[in-house]
């Protein structure tokens, strides 16, 4: 799915009314039904429950005031306020004049806003995409009231307050949603940590905007859905032999953590690849002939860590950096690694935190390689990011500069790419966040690079499955009791998901 900024939904809206040959307040009503749709199936359960819809002075309280009508019309207990203001869209009054008078609509004051039982359910409907300034006055007042409220609040289309693709001033006022209903695409605020108490749960209904428009918009983000992902990933052939799916190097693990590795090992032959060489210090040897009996395990000359790059001839893709440590012996092979890995790269945990210590490394990584840092190890490459739009910023220049794709771990996470397009990944949930997780994907993307998909497929699809992996396993035995070692366990099944079927 594309990400589109403010101004492109804008044009979007437009075009949709131009193709369709409608009028504006007629797209307002399809967004007003969806929204109404998805309210009055969540009202299901409590029918006796007041709506109060808090309207400000453009289309995104043209929504709320349609809304308020079909709630009216479907036997909903529903009341009106309004931001007062000097001028109102055409829309606006359209919806305002096609409210039945049976619906309570009074003007807000700031000294004298309503109480409101913690029964009732907030409507959000005072800003939209059209915010181009902090709110001030009597909206902030309605915000800072609507947000001390203890009944939920579901916003339309986005918070109040919050921009939809730039950070705002610190400390403006923004609504505290407990769910965000958006219409038709996902918009890049609702992807990034700092606006998590805003945005709450989001989720998108369709208004049907132009398909066509959709297609012929150029954007810089996307939001990895299933359909991104078709034809990316191919079917296993039935004359397959292990050397078709390539041979992997997997080098990590140090005293103590020899776990990291065998986590990404597990992972990478969960993830079809052909054969699997596991490369780990001398005290690893027996842990990883017993715990992954189907990798080949080769021991390194360093007793606690590795110290010395083995022969690179064969493989088809090199991974490092889960357990790996960070020992002068083993900067130096990472190094030498740079300097002559002849295969595709894959830079993960411990190899990312020497490449941080050790800058001047980074001229030499070889184009195409995939790096896949947490934020705090993204950081230590690059610099602290004042928020999380610099970050998205320092990711693309990162990518761009050094010709690499960037896996930017976290929820939503996102893969950077040299060309400057970000990917944000829609799997996943908060029981990844456990020890050993991060080691799992690195086996996934290595695994995918060994059978030959080009980085960028490796990178999405693998972020993507690994997500996906941790949602088939939550459903399983809850997000709480999710493991690193459970997530590998679900691969198979997430991976079937996005391969290809024969065509017939
Ligand atoms: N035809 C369309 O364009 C559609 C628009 N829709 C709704 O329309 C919304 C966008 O509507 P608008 O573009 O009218 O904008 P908003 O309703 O978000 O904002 C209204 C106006 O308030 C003013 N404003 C901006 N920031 C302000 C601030 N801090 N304090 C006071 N006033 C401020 C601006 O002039 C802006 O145009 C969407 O979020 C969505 O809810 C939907 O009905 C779908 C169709
Ligand atoms: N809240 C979350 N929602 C979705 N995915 C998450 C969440 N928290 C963590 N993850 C995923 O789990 C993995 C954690 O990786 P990392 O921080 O490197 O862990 P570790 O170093 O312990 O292996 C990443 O792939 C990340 O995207
Ligand atoms: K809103």
């Amino acid at each position: 799915m594309k990400i589109l900024s403010a101004a492109q939904i804008r044009a979007l809206d437009q075009a949709t009314i131009q193709a369709e040959g409608i009028t504006s307040v007629e797209l307002m009503e399809r967004a007003a039904a969806a929204f109404t749709e998805w309210l009055l199936e969540k009202l299901a359960a409590h029918p006796q429950r007041e709506v109060h819809v808090f309207c400000g002075p453009g289309n995104n309280g043209g929504d709320g005031l349609a809304a308020a009508r079909l709630l009216h019309l479907a036997g909903q207990a529903v009341r009106v306020w309004l931001l007062p203001a000097a001028r109102h869209s055409a829309d606006f009054t359209a919806n305002h004049q096609r409210l039945p008078s049976e619906v309570p609509c009074i003007e807000l004051d700031a000294y004298q806003l309503p109480e409101l039982s913690s029964s009732a359910v907030l409507v959000d409907a005072l800003f939209g995409t059209g915010l181009n300034r902090p709110l001030t006055g009597v909206a902030a007042a309605v915000v800072h009231y609507l947000n001390n409220s203890s009944a939920p609040v579901v916003a339309v289309d986005m918070p109040s307050g919050l921009l939809t693709d730039a950070p705002q001033p610190k400390s403006s006022p923004v609504v505290c949603a407990h769910y965000t209903i958006s219409f038709e695409l996902p918009k890049l605020a609702f992807l990034l940590p700092q606006n998590a108490d805003y945005v709450g749960q989001w989720e998108l209904v369709s208004i049907g905007l132009n398909t066509t428009v959709i297609h012929k918009t150029p954007v810089d983000n996307y939001y990895t859905d299933l359909k991104l992902l078709t034809n990316r990933l191919p079917a296993r052939q039935r004359f397959a032999h292990k050397g078709t799916y390539g041979h992997a190097l997997l080098l990590g693990g140090s005293y103590g953590k020899i776990g990291a590795a065998v986590l990404a090992a597990q992972a990478c032959l969960h993830s079809g690849v052909g054969l699997l060489t596991l490369a780990v210090p001398a005290v690893g040897y027996t842990v990883a002939q017993t715990a992954v009996p189907e990798a080949m395990a080769l021991p390194d000359v360093g007793q606690d860590y590795i110290g010395e790059l083995p022969n690179l001839k064969g493989y088809s893709v090199v991974a490092i950096g889960p357990g790996l440590g960070q020992q002068p012996d083993t900067l130096r092979v990472l190094e030498q690694l740079l300097r002559t890995c002849p295969a595709p790269l894959v830079l993960d945990a411990d190899a990312l935190n020497l490449l941080g210590s050790n800058r001047h490394l980074l001229a030499l990584l070889p184009p195409d390689t995939i790096l896949t840092p947490h934020p705090k190890e993204f950081e230590r490459l690059t610099q602290p990011a004042h928020d999380d739009y610099h970050r998205l910023e320092l990711l693309r220049a990162f990518c761009a500069r050094h010709r690499c794709y960037v896996v930017l771990k976290g929820a939503y996470t996102c893969i950077g790419t040299p060309t400057g397009t970000l990917y944000f990944n829609s799997t996943g949930n908060p029981g990844m966040a456990t020890g050993g997780s991060g080691d799992v994907l690195t086996g996934v993307v290595a695994a995918l690079c060994a059978q030959g998909l080009a980085p960028l497929d490796a990178a999405l699809l693998a972020v993507y499955a690994h997500g996906r992996a941790g949602d088939l396993g939550a459903q399983q035995i809850g997000q709480m009791g999710l493991t690193a070692g459970i997530i590998a366990a679900h691969l198979g099944p997430a991976l079937e998901e996005l391969t290809t079927p024969p065509t017939f």
